[in-house]
């Protein structure tokens, strides 16, 4: 018997951890999820955007609009910053970041201080905001590589079934 062909990818395959963990988010608009790899494809750090640690998700705001305050947005911590703090205690130098969303500005500075060199995302919805040129001019002067994912699979369906496996 041969092997199997339609294997995922190693990009399918962390890219696909980094979906699976925005799964987890409590953000009603825009689940993100993120995945830090080290040189040897291991993976080193998953994070998805959520409130800190000990804030309810039921007590703040998850709304987009209103007074700054009264929105999501200065609370929220996002996938890529959670991913580089959740990290199994090791050097993030060389790694790379798989992430749904390209990174904002303040997450691009974190990826840049961690030593993280390459950024693999697969939507660039926001692009035209200033957040997001910003991050864009601060990875090319750093020297950081961007690319967006592409796909062979562009759906992976998991089965919870034990009939499946
Ligand atoms: O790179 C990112 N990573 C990340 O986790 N987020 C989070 C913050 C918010 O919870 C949500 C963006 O909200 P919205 O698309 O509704 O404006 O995604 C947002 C971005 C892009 O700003
Ligand atoms: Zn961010």
């Amino acid at each position: 018997m041969s092997k199997r062909e339609n294997y995922i990818s190693w990009d399918e395959y962390f890219m696909g951890v980094a979906l699976l963990s925005g799964k987890r988010s409590k953000d009603p608009s825009t689940q993100v999820g993120a995945c830090i790899v080290n040189t040897q494809n291991k993976i080193v750090g998953v994070g998805y955007n959520g409130l800190p640690i000990g804030i309810s998700d039921d007590e703040f705001p998850w709304q987009k609009q209103g007074s700054f305050l009264e929105t999501k947005y200065p609370y929220v911590c996002h996938a890529e910053l959670n991913a580089i703090l959740n990290n199994i205690g090791i050097s993030l130098h060389g790694c790379k970041i798989y992430t749904a969303l390209f990174p904002c500005n303040e997450c691009t500075k974190a990826i840049i201080q961690s030593g993280i060199g390459e950024v693999i995302y697969l939507s660039d919805k926001y692009a035209t905001q200033d957040s997001f040129v910003a991050s864009k001019k601060m990875l090319e002067k750093a020297g950081i590589a961007m690319r967006k994912m592409e796909a062979q699979q562009k759906h992976i369906a998991l089965s919870f079934e034990e009939g499946d496996v």
